[in-house]
């Protein structure tokens, strides 16, 4: 039997991959659902996936999850500083920063599994209702945690149907019902002809789209994922996560996504929270955290990127020959700058075009992948990567030791202490 405490958070999913083989997800195999959404949780709120009727919904969104001024502090530790942070209705977000930034205790208190420090500016609601007061069991969130096992001793069809089963009588479904219902969801997450089976085995990926059905079994408000791939090899992290994407799009459930792992926040997530040091750092469509960095911090934490030391004055910065503008700081007093470019973001000619480049040294090529790799050092020995696309890299036809010209084409300026 499924220990109180398995019984008491009997809403949630939560599995373990930690001692598992992970399994490709078969190249080639279809998810689309056997249901419609709409079939397979009817109770659920579902949204149209059609752009401008998502726009225009997101015009007057219902704001789902709204938390206001949560601080928490573990002994004398401050794990999260004063966040504030809100969830449209049918939104995902990604909670994305290094480990130790915050994500999951935010995410274990938006749950209810962790209190806030006391503070009367406090609040945390779900669809304008407080339920700062209410015990994780009163919030009808579904949980995919990454360190929780199924329950071994029940097939999946039992472990789907297990936070049916155990509500009190008066909010019960029939058998019938229960039988249904969970066979539509495994359904929806492709493992019908796995109902039967038990945990051990199945593959790492099947288990944790197992626990993505049991979760939404009990029909969440939200859903909560805490590195629900975490455990799992690179190429099924992949398969899952679009996998995730497409799911979403067809159930929108208002969902959060703990992750450690940038490709997955930006491929998966409407918008990303990025957090860093108990804070959140910068929040914004993939799109924008990525080419809009605010700070350094998401500069340096989102993609690779080459890290210059220049010099800011007079709404200008220059590094060696080059000169951007800078209308941030126009005082006279010339101060250090930190000029980020982005790997992709340069042009290699073998000959000078009279314009301001940084001279460099081809030291390395990798051009095994989507696109070419080039290492170079600048004369000041500074290392610089570049990436090209195959075509321009083959017309090119670089080698190790060529003396090149590096054209930066965008570089991103900043001032310590300051923020453009
Ligand atoms: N129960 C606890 N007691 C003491 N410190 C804690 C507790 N829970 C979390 N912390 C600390 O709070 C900080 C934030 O932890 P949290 O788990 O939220 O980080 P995270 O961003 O999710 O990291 P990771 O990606 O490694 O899981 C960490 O420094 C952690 O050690």
């Amino acid at each position: 039997m499924p220990s109180l405490v398995e019984r008491a958070i009997a809403g949630f999913v939560m599995t373990s991959l930690k001692s598992q083989n992970a399994v490709a997800v078969q190249p080639g195999s279809s998810f689309a659902p056997h249901f419609t959404a709409a079939e397979v949780l009817p109770n659920l709120r579902f949204h149209p996936s059609h752009t401008s009727e998502r726009q225009q919904e997101q015009e007057s969104a219902v704001m789902s999850i709204d938390v206001q001024h949560i601080s928490k502090t573990f002994g004398t530790f401050r794990a999260l500083n004063d966040v504030s942070l809100k969830i449209n209705d049918g939104e995902l977000v990604a909670l994305l920063g290094p480990s130790g930034s915050g994500k999951t205790t935010l995410l274990r208190i938006i749950a209810g599994l962790e209190a806030p420090d006391p503070n009367p500016d406090a609040s945390i609601r779900f669809y304008d209702e407080d339920v700062s007061r209410r015990p994780v069991g009163e919030r009808h969130v579904g949980f995919v945690f990454q360190h929780y096992a199924l329950f071994r001793h029940m097939t999946v069809f039992e472990n789907v149907a297990f936070g049916l089963r155990v509500r009190h009588k008066s909010s019960r479904p029939s058998n019938e019902e229960i039988r249904d219902r969970v066979e539509r969801l495994l359904s929806l997450v492709q493992l019908a002809q796995f109902s039967k089976r038990y945990p051990s085995q199945l593959s790492g990926g099947q288990r944790q789209r197992v626990a993505l059905a049991r979760a939404l079994a009990v029909e969440p408000k939200v859903l909560l994922l805490d590195e629900p791939f975490g455990a799992l090899d690179a190429q099924v992290r992949k398969g899952l996560r679009a996998w995730l994407r497409r799911l979403h799009e067809e159930i929108h459930i208002t969902s959060v996504l703990v992750t450690h792992d940038q490709e997955e926040a930006l491929e998966v997530a409407d918008r990303v929270v990025v957090m860093n040091n108990s804070k959140i750092e910068q929040e914004g469509t993939p799109d924008e955290v990525f080419h809009n960095a605010k700070t350094q911090f998401v500069m340096e934490f989102l993609g690779q990127v080459n890290v210059f030391h220049g010099r800011v004055q007079r709404g200008k910065a220059t590094l060696g020959d080059l000169t951007v503008d800078y209308p941030n700081y126009s005082d006279d007093r010339e101060r250090p700058a930190t000029v980020y470019m982005r790997p992709h973001e340069f042009e290699i000619r073998r000959t000078s075009n009279g314009k301001p480049s940084f001279p460099a040294r081809i030291v390395r090529i990798h051009s095994a992948g989507a696109v070419a790799r080039v290492f170079l050092e600048t004369e000041d020995a500074s290392s610089v990567l570049v990436e090209l696309p195959l075509e321009e890299f083959a017309n090119l036809s670089l080698q190790d030791g060529e003396n090149v010209h590096l054209y930066p084409k965008n570089a991103r300026v900043f001032v310590p202490s300051e923020t453009k």
